[in-house]
Formats: structure tokens, sequence, C-alpha cells
């Protein structure tokens, strides 16, 4: 069978930023719709970028530096949004006040306010030190920052890719980086626009300035997105491939298969598919660091106590930062559908056993709701609380899961 699964939401938002800083107009092909990417193209289009959203494409037609009239931002639910449009925000002139709702202004923001203001504009974090910011724009200085990198990847790339929009080089020592492939994508997706970023040392990373030239993108699959499906190929003995997610791909989430075939799954990774042909059966009895690829933690631990041995996965303590508290979340769904789990501040252990019907808690996150309902391929009587929060990132989620395996019995 082959799934449809929609652009990834990381290159999309990604390149709408890029394209809104460079100098001419970049056609996206298939982007990912969805509720974090029409918030940032709302963004951008509220910081005066034209953006314009066809069938299957957008164009974006930048501002070749940045944005020149301040605004008001609604950022909605999107960490991207959050971490990405105020360092370039600060490349431009003018007043901004970036808003989000009550889940993203919990989320923290701190490393990134302080090292935008280090770099010379005038940022005031809200009450909890994330959003509600208002940030007064100069202009970029460039110079050497030092960026806590601990809590999030985000922060980073935001900082990268506003770089070659300042006025002096800029150099970043980052810091306890997690999510580390995220910023290989951003180095890549920033070289497709015609920026290099260098790296003299481990952890430091340089920027000449320099502008961005429009290009055209054909957006991947989303790996994250992909992972629920090859974990549903694997639960329920079939084959699953997705066209377009290949051996290229510039997604870490890719290597969530390495970790489905510890389990026993076969896996195939040709230049343009992914396929994954499952046997029903589960092997457990592993460990498996996760850090780097934690958006898919959820999908292997929701299906974990179907294997015939303890998963342990480890690394996630980020994971705690998230929509939810990832591990608290899926370790309280867990045991509320009988299963035993051990957490960690940074872990997560699922023990084998059966599975008894309940009520998924998914704390509006939608990786939550769209992990439990592949377990719910297995254990009939699942149902989510909140089914439609997978509009973050995939609104055709259920659809497609159950064109693919027949409605859910939840
Ligand atoms: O840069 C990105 O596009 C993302 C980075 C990751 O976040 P962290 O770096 O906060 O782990 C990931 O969880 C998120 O879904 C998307
Ligand atoms: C963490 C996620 O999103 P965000 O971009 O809001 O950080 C996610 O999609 O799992």
């Amino acid at each position: 069978m082959s799934a449809r699964v929609p652009g990834s939401k990381s290159i999309t938002n990604r390149a709408l930023l890029l394209a809104a800083a460079a100098h001419g107009t970049t056609r996206l092909d298939a982007p990912l719709v969805s509720d974090d990417t029409v918030a940032f193209a709302e963004a951008l289009t509220a910081l005066g970028v034209d953006v314009r959203t066809g069938d299957g494409h957008w164009t974006v037609t930048g501002a070749g530096g940045g944005p020149r009239s301040g605004g008001r931002v609604w950022c909605a639910d999107a960490g991207t949004a959050a971490r990405f449009l105020p360092p370039w925000a600060a490349t431009g002139r003018g007043e901004y006040v970036f808003e989000g709702s009550g889940q993203l202004g919990a989320r923290p923001l701190r490393p990134l306010v302080d090292a935008v203001a280090a770099l010379g504009a005038d940022v005031r974090p809200g009450p909890g030190g994330g959003l509600p910011l208002t940030l007064r724009a100069s202009g970029l200085a460039g110079g050497t920052v030092a960026l806590d990198s601990r809590t999030s990847s985000q922060y980073l790339t935001g900082l990268l890719m506003a770089a070659p929009l300042a006025r002096a080089p800029l150099t970043v020592h980052a810091h306890g980086l997690v999510s580390g492939p995220y910023v290989a994508m951003t180095r890549a997706l920033m070289a497709h626009f015609g920026v290099t970023v260098v790296t003299p040392e481990p952890g430091v990373l340089r920027i000449e300035p320099g502008r961005y030239t429009a290009t055209g993108l054909r957006v991947e699959p989303d790996a994250s997105t992909a992972s629920y499906f090859f974990a549903a190929a694997a639960v329920t003995g079939t084959t699953v491939r997705v066209p377009g997610l290949g051996r290229g791909s510039l997604q870490g989430d890719v290597r969530f298969l390495d970790v489905l075939r510890r389990t026993g799954a076969r896996i195939r990774l040709t230049d343009d598919a992914a396929e994954v042909t499952g046997t029903g059966r589960l092997r457990g009895g592993f460990s498996v660091d996760m850090g780097e690829i934690s958006d898919t933690f959820m999908t292997l631990a929701a299906v974990a106590p179907l294997a015939d041995g303890p998963i342990t996965v480890t690394g996630i303590a980020h994971a705690r930062l998230k929509e939810s508290d990832r591990i608290a979340a899926v370790a309280g769904n867990l045991r509320a559908l009988g299963v035993r789990t051990e957490e960690g501040p940074d872990r997560l252990t699922v023990l084998p056993g059966p599975v008894r019907p309940a009520r998924v808690a998914c704390h509006r996150d939608h990786r939550i709701a769209m992990a439990f309902s592949v377990l719910g391929l297995r254990v009939p009587g699942i149902t989510l609380d909140d089914p439609e929060c997978v509009a973050k990132t995939f609104p055709g989620f259920h659809a497609e899961l159950g064109r693919l395996f027949g409605p859910r019995r939840g």
C-alpha cells in the first residue's frame, strides 16, 4: 500500500522564511498545508510578504532582506514560527509583537531572546520568559554569541537563517545541541537559497553577510508523519510505501526506519521511496537513544506494549518541552491502557503486556493522537479525547489511516 503523506512541516516553514528573505519569487511545490504552515504563511503576510497559496504549490515574493515596517504576528501553536520569525524580524526595521496560543507561550524561548538581544535588538519576552514577545528592530549587528541549545535546536535554526542579513559576520557557539539533524536540514536549505554556513570547530557556526536568491523547491513528504504509517505496517503485518521519501532525505526522522528494523520489520530505502513490511509482531528487549529524532519516540512507545520484551527510549528530556510533556503524556496514557512503564527525566521504558481499551488524553498534541491511533489498529476500543488536534501537521490523518487500514473500531 502506498501512503499519501503530506509535505514536511520543517522544510515548508524553513523554505517560507528563506523565500521571504530572498530576492525574487520562489515556488514551493507540494508544501504542507496544515495549522503550523498556514500560521507561518499568514505570519509572513502580516509582515508584508507576498505569499500566494495555489493548489499544490505556493509562491513567495521575498523582501530581499528583513521585514521593513513592523507588525503583529500570531504564531498559533507553531514552535517553528516562534523561534524562526523573531530573529528574522530583528534584521529588519520597526516594532513587532509575536503572540501565540497558551500552549506555545509555555514553551521555552529565553535562550533565543538572550541571543537576539545580545546581537542588538530590543526584545521583551512575556512574564514567563517566552511569548508574547515585543521586539524593536534596527538591524542585526553580527558578532559572536553563545546559544544554550539544550532545550531546542530551533533557536539555532532561527539565528542561522537570519545571520546572512546581519551587518557583520555572525559566529554562534551552540552549547548542548539537541535535535541535531534539524540544523543539518537548515544548512542544506540555506545552501539551496545560496548561503553557506561554515563550522570552524564542532559546535561553532559562522555565516558571512550575504543574500538569499529565490529558487524552486519540491517539499518531501514529512518523515515524522510517515513514522505512523511505517509503525502501522509493522504492527499489522502489512507493507506500506511512502513515495518521495528516499535515501537523500533532508529529514533526520527517516532514521526512525532504523529503529523499526530493530523491532523485526523489513525496511527498504531507495533513492525515491521508503517501504516497511511488518510481521505483525514486534521484537523488544532493546534500548534506543532517540534524542536526535525525538518527534518519533511516541510512535515507538505507543506500540511498544505489543512487543515481546521491554523497550527503553533514552535521550528525550527535551520532548517534555513540546506541545505537551511528551514523556509524561505517553506514560500516563499507557498506564490508563493498563500498560506498565518506567519513567525517568530523559527516558521511558515500556513493558510488554495486554492493552485494555481506554480514552487517550491527547493534551492538544497531534503526535499523541497519531501515535495512539496506530495502537488503535490492534486494540479495539481505544478512543481519542481530541482527534482533531492532528490538524497541527496533518488534518487528513484519520482519513488516510482509515483508507489504508479500514475505519478505526474505537
Ligand atoms: O526545526 C524544526 O523544524 C523542528 C525541530 C525539532 O524541535 P527541537 O529542536 O525543539 O527538538 C522538532 O521537534 C520540531 O517538530 C521541528
Ligand atoms: C515539536 C513539534 O512542533 P514545533 O514545530 O511546534 O516545535 C512537533 O511537530 O512535534
